[in-house]
């Protein structure tokens, strides 16, 4: 039996965080930090899973693992199993609500279904690691949840019969959004869409999620500034300022909407050369970030990440919620690498995290290896060591 590395990017909100929530449009792109997953068959019916960020090293016996009856491809997956649930939060048996069990019963939630009775008979072994930093607003559990339906749908034979690649593509999708269901109860569905099909999307609540044609790669500086952030709170209080001046926040989230859209012309207006493109594109995250501000969502670290990279000529937005978490930094294709160190080492003297990332990278992708590895040997490997096989990797794109 191959051994698989899946992979699949984090996500970041380039424009709309807020006004998404009134139905103005939104766009979101695929991080170039990614999840990294290595699946294998072994021969002694157990599982091995190893998920060193949330610190869980587990084995299961195979046969012991609840499961339902073998999905058989085709509808696409079945409603969410409440009474399964139910049944891995027991076997588990790691408390509800730490990270390490959200991680365990999403994994064994698409176990259960896919696993086929040539994989049940043997067993596998299972790690993630990720280059993404846990909770901090950038899609870890969705880019989390997509390295898992790959790997599963892989090693259970369930990608290759024959299937074209949008059917793999959705399958991995909706499997992962079942995953992601374990972990959120109720999410969008925006952050595993991006994490599997890569590149740049648009959405709208109860909309269909729209890749962004013509979106071309960008480069950003990532700033985690560690103040911890709480999404509904910052909902709640742009709810509040609304119900108070409805005349004047509501044509504020107009605003957001029109540079939501203005970014997808900006992706497909032809004879628009790249500086062009991202003068204009810095142009769109300042006045984004200025009605973010005024909705009252914006903190003094984030003004701070602004204050510092302005200095050196870049426009940065928080992304997200706000009151804290991430804000990104666009690099323009002119700055020098020198002028990037002086703005990452000026925000690391504040306490923040820098990452250099793309925008717009491959989405979900699969390795096949020429030979078995160890799970002890992939967690020895310098996360480094799976951006350099980028070229091996095929992606469903
Ligand atoms: N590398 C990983 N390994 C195991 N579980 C992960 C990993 N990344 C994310 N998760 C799961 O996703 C959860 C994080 O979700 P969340 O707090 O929404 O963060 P984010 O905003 O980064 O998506 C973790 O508690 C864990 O259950
Ligand atoms: C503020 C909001 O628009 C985005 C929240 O982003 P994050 O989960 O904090 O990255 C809320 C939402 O869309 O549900």
């Amino acid at each position: 039996m191959p051994s698989y590395f899946t992979s699949s990017p984090g996500k970041v909100i380039l424009f709309g965080e807020h006004a998404v929530v009134y139905g103005k449009v939104a766009t979101a792109g695929s991080l170039g930090l990614r999840s990294y997953c290595l699946i294998q068959s072994r021969t002694d019916k157990t599982v091995e899973v190893s998920l060193p960020d949330v610190q869980l090293a587990r084995t299961w016996s195979i046969s012991d693992i609840p499961r339902q009856d073998q999905w058989t491809g085709y509808p696409y997956p079945p409603p969410m199993n409440f009474e399964l649930l139910d049944q891995l939060t027991k076997f588990v048996d790691l408390g509800t609500h730490t990270n390490r069990s959200q991680a365990a019963i999403a994994l064994l939630y698409l176990h259960s279904y896919l696993t086929t009775d040539s994989t049940a008979s043997q067993g596998y072994d299972f790690s993630v690691r990720a280059n993404l930093p846990v909770g901090a607003g950038l899609g870890s559990s969705a880019s989390y949840c997509v390295c898992v339906a790959t790997a599963l749908l892989q090693l259970n034979g369930h990608l290759s019969t024959g299937l074209d690649k949008e059917t793999q593509r959705d399958l991995i999708n909706q499997w992962a959004f079942q995953a992601e269901k374990v972990i959120h109860g109720n999410p969008s569905g925006i952050d595993n869409t991006v994490s599997t099909l890569g590149g740049a999307v648009m959405f709208k609540k109860g909309e269909k999620i729209e890749p962004m044609p013509g979106f071309q790669s960008l480069r950003f500086l990532l700033t985690n500034t560690r103040v911890p952030r709480e999404t509904q709170v910052q909902v709640a209080n742009v709810r509040k300022l609304r119900e108070k001046y409805p005349n004047v926040v509501d044509p504020m989230l107009d605003s957001i909407n029109e540079i939501s859209t203005s970014c997808k012309q900006l992706f497909s207006q032809e004879g628009l050369d790249r500086s062009q493109l991202l003068t204009q594109f810095g142009e769109l995250v300042d006045v984004n970030h200025g009605l973010l501000a005024a909705l009252g969502v914006s903190h003094p670290a984030l003004e701070k990440v602004r204050e510092i990279s302005s200095k050196l000529g870049l426009k940065s937005k928080l992304t997200g919620a706000g009151g804290g978490g991430c804000a990104l930094t666009l690099i323009r294709d002119d700055v020098s690498p020198a002028t990037v160190e002086v703005v990452k080492q000026l925000l690391e003297a504040e306490g923040f995290q820098c990452m250099e990332t793309s925008v717009g990278g491959p989405g979900a992708g699969i390795l096949t290896l020429a030979s078995p590895t160890s799970i002890q040997e992939f967690l020895s490997h310098d996360k480094m060591y799976f951006e350099e096989a980028t070229q091996e990797w095929a992606y469903f794109a």
